[in-house]
């Protein structure tokens, strides 16, 4: 595990969001500039930060990496907040298949794009009377788990449904990360029922820290998110969270109370992997 002396201040911002990009990309940077202000140094955004979550809006508002106005604003906010930026979500066309995908752009304290994540695991479910969302309808699944090297060490990311799959997490905190950060937007069903529970469960599990980021609550758009954005500690423990409304909360990330921690319930050591290594092989 990566251990460094240099500080980390989390803030997760639960942005509105309206159908508006240019409104959203604007509301983003202000937002952005408000946290660098107040000495965080990794920020995140919401997932589908700069347009109305739906699979009928992300063709409507792809746009590539190479020349999108998102990933150019994202950049500079970056840059002007002297911050990393986990940049929420964006719809992204891939210009070589046409392809959309939901993507996580991550940036540098220069403005520098370093990583990108397609989330892996599409949002497709229906919960009869209360829910259904086929996000396969318009976009396709990313092939890969992202880890980012960052000054404060190594994170892992993924994109809201991602979160319900043990494994990414397990996979990240082994490689080395002390964080899993998940732009996210959980609904008014499966968002007190899980959205917590959840990012608990992959912290506890884990011992790193976890967060997940959703958009403000919007009961005129078409997607109620539930918001209450969440900070995570390496026990398990709620660190900050927060209501439906737009706003920030902080978080300092303290790495050596996590290796402490870690030291003390020593779970990686101790994992059996000779009972459990290939679990794909289990038939369900
Ligand atoms: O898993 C859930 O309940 C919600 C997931 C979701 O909203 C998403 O993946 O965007």
């Amino acid at each position: 595990m990566a251990n460094t002396a240099k500080p980390c201040k989390l803030a997760l911002i639960q942005l509105a969001v309206s159908a508006d990009k240019d409104a959203n990309l604007a509301n983003a940077r202000t937002h952005v500039l408000e946290a660098a202000s107040k000495g965080a140094n990794l920020i995140v955004l919401p997932e589908c930060f700069n347009s109305p979550y739906g699979t009928g809006y992300f063709p409507e508002y792809a746009e590539t990496l190479a020349d999108g106005p998102s990933v150019k604003s994202l950049s500079a906010m970056a840059k002007d907040a002297k911050a990393y930026l986990i940049g929420g979500s964006i719809p992204e066309r891939d210009p070589t298949d046409e392809k959309i995908y939901n993507t996580c752009t991550v940036y540098n304290p220069e403005g520098k794009l370093i990583a990108t994540h397609r989330k892996v695991h599409l949002f497709d479910i229906d919960v009869p009377g209360k829910i259904r969302f086929q996000e396969s309808e318009t976009l396709t699944a990313g092939r890969q788990l992202t880890h980012v090297d960052t000054d404060f060490g190594k994170i892992g990311v993924g994109i809201c449904y991602d979160i319900r799959f043990p494994e990414p997490a397990m996979i990240a905190a082994r490689q080395g990360c002390f964080a899993m950060i998940y732009p996210g937007a959980f609904n008014l069903t499966t968002g007190p029922l899980h959205w917590e529970l959840l990012q608990r469960a992959r912290a506890v599990d884990n011992q790193m820290y976890v967060a997940a980021c959703s958009p403000a609550r919007d009961l005129k758009a078409a997607y109620h998110a539930w918001g209450h954005s969440t900070i995570v500690g390496p026990a398990g423990n709620v660190i900050e969270t927060m209501d439906e409304n737009q706003g920030i909360i902080y978080a300092d990330l303290d790495l050596k109370t996590m290796a402490e921690f870690r030291q003390n319930i020593p779970l990686t050591t101790q994992r059996r992997f000779d009972l459990y290594a290939d679990i794909s092989k289990v038939k369900p």
